[in-house]
C-alpha cells in the first residue's frame, strides 16, 4: 500500500447560518461555528472531520496538527495518545481533550476507509441496519433574527414557535420535508407546564410518535419530578431535567418514564456512579467527545452490559458529522432510540457536496462509498472559512445575543 503516513493536518474554521433557536441558555446566534478538518496524506489521500467551533478548540486542533504529522493513519491509539499528551499540560479536563482527539480519529478513518475502498461502518464492525433513524429536533423559536446594529433582520422558512400550536406546526414541517417519525422538544424555555402543554399537543397530533423533552437542567429536582408524573405515559423519555448525577437519581426514584443525558456522563469516568446511583436510564453518546468512532462503539458495549439504553446527541452540525454519526449507529446493535440531529437547521449551508446524505422518512442512509462516503465542496467551505473571518465571531454566547434584544435576561439554571 502506499504511504499511509500523515503529511499534514489542514485545520479550517467556518461559520454557516443558524437561526434563532431558543434554549434554556438564551438564543442562536444568527451564525454557528464548525471546524473542518482535512488530513492529508504523504499519497495524497484526504480523510475529513469536523468538530464544533470555537477558538479554544480551534487552538487545540492546531496543536495537534503539529504532533500528528508523520504518524501512520491506522495506529489511531497512537495518534490519539500523542494528541492527548500534546493537550494534558494546558487542557486538565479529559472530556475537553476529548473534543479534539475525537475529530482527528474520524478524519483517520475516513482516510483509512478510502485507502481501503471500504466504508468507515466497515471498520466499526459492519452494520446492523441500511440505514438510521432520526428524531426531529424542535425548538421554541422566533420568526426571524431581529434587525441589530444596522444588520437587517434575518428570516427564515420556519416560522415562529412560541406556543403549542407553534410547535406542532414545526413538527408538521419536520414530517412533511423529512419524514421524521419521532419528535424532541428543547424545553428549559417557558415556564414547565407551558412545555407540558406543548408535548400533550404533539401527542395529540401525532398519536403513537415517540416523544421526548430536554429542558437542559432548567429545573430543580422537585419542577423534575412535577413534570415527569404529569408526562407519565407520554414521554418515551425525559432528558436532563435537573443537572448532576445526584440530582438526576434523585429525580430517577420517582420517575415514571426513563432518565436520559448528554449533560451529566461526558465522560468514562461519570459512568460508574450513574449507574451506581441508578442516576440514568438512557445515555445519549455523541463521537464529537466520546473519543471517536470506536470510542463510541465500544461505550455502546459498557452501556449494553449496565442496562442502559442507547439514544444519540447533536449539535448545531454539517454533512461530515452526519455522516460519521450515521456510520457509528449503523455499527451499533443496541441503539435503541432514533438519534437526534440539528442538520435541517444547518444543512442548507453545508460543506458536502450535495446527493449522499439526505433525510428521507426520518432515516439517513448509510454511505456505501469509500470512508464516509461524503465529498468536500471546496468552494463552499472557502465561502464559509470567509464568512467566519468576516463575521469576527470567535466563540458561542446564546445568553449574550438574548441581551442584545433582552437586556434583563438572566442565565440561572434551574430557573423552575
Ligand atoms: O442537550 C442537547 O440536546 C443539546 O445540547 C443540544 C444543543 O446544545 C441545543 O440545545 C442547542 O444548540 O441549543
Ligand atoms: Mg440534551
Amino acid at each position: 500500500m502506499s504511504s499511509t503516513r500523515i503529511r499534514e493536518l489542514i485545520v479550517t474554521p467556518i461559520a454557516f447560518g443558524d437561526p434563532p433557536l431558543l434554549n434554556s441558555n438564551g438564543v442562536h446566534e444568527p451564525l454557528a461555528l464548525r471546524i473542518v478538518l482535512q488530513l492529508v496524506l504523504e499519497d495524497g489521500t484526504v480523510g475529513l472531520g469536523e468538530s464544533p467551533g470555537g477558538a479554544a478548540r480551534l487552538e487545540r486542533l492546531h496543536a495537534a496538527a503539529k504532533v500528528v504529522v508523520g504518524m501512520d493513519v491506522f495506529d489511531t491509539t497512537a495518534v490519539a495518545a500523542a494528541i492527548d499528551a500534546a493537550l494534558l499540560p494546558t487542557v486538565p479536563s479529559s472530556h475537553e481533550r476529548g473534543w479534539t482527539t475525537s475529530a482527528v480519529e474520524v478524519a483517520c478513518l475516513d482516510a483509512q476507509g478510502k485507502l481501503l475502498g471500504r466504508p468507515v461502518s466497515d471498520l466499526l464492525g459492519g452494520t446492523v441496519r441500511d440505514s438510521v433513524p432520526f428524531a426531529a429536533y424542535l425548538f421554541y423559536k422566533w420568526a426571524e433574527h431581529p434587525a441589530l446594529d444596522g444588520r437587517a433582520a434575518i428570516g427564515d422558512d420556519w416560522g415562529e414557535a412560541l406556543d403549542p400550536a407553534g410547535i406542532v406546526e414545526q413538527a408538521r414541517l419536520m414530517r412533511e420535508r423529512y419524514g421524521f417519525r419521532s419528535f424532541k422538544l428543547k424545553g428549559g424555555v417557558f415556564p414547565p407546564d407551558e412545555e407540558i402543554a406543548a408535548i400533550r399537543a404533539l401527542a395529540e397530533a401525532f398519536p403513537g410518535q415517540p416523544l421526548r423533552l430536554d429542558p437542559n437542567v432548567a429545573w430543580t429536582v422537585e419542577t423534575s419530578k412535577y413534570v415527569a408524573c404529569e408526562l407519565d405515559g407520554v414521554l418515551e423519555y425525559l432528558e436532563d431535567p435537573t443537572k448532576g448525577i445526584p440530582g438526576m437519581a434523585e429525580v430517577a426514584k420517582d420517575s415514571p418514564m426513563p432518565l436520559a443525558t448528554n449533560m451529566c456522563v461526558i465522560a468514562w469516568e461519570h459512568l460508574k456512579p450513574a449507574v451506581e446511583q441508578d442516576a440514568i436510564q438512557v445515555l445519549l453518546t455523541d463521537h464529537h467527545y466520546w473519543g471517536g468512532l470506536r470510542r463510541t462503539r465500544e461505550l455502546a458495549a459498557v452501556c449494553e452490559a449496565f442496562g442502559l439504553a442507547l439514544s444519540m446527541h447533536s449539535n448545531s452540525h454539517l454533512g461530515i458529522s452526519l455522516a460519521a454519526m450515521t456510520h457509528v449507529a449503523a455499527a451499533i446493535p443496541n441503539l435503541d432510540h432514533s438519534c437526534d440531529t440539528h442538520y435541517p437547521w444547518n444543512s442548507a449551508d453545508d460543506v458536502i457536496v450535495p446527493g449522499v446524505l439526505e433525510l428521507r422518512d426520518g432515516e439517513v442512509k448509510v454511505p456505501t462509498g469509500p470512508g464516509l462516503g461524503v465529498e468536500l465542496d471546496h468552494d463552499k467551505l472557502e465561502q464559509l472559512h470567509r464568512r467566519y473571518v468576516d463575521s469576527g465571531m470567535r466563540s458561542r454566547d446564546d445568553t449574550g445575543y438574548m441581551r442584545r434584544f433582552q437586556p434583563d435576561y438572566e442565565l440561572r439554571l434551574p430557573r423552575w
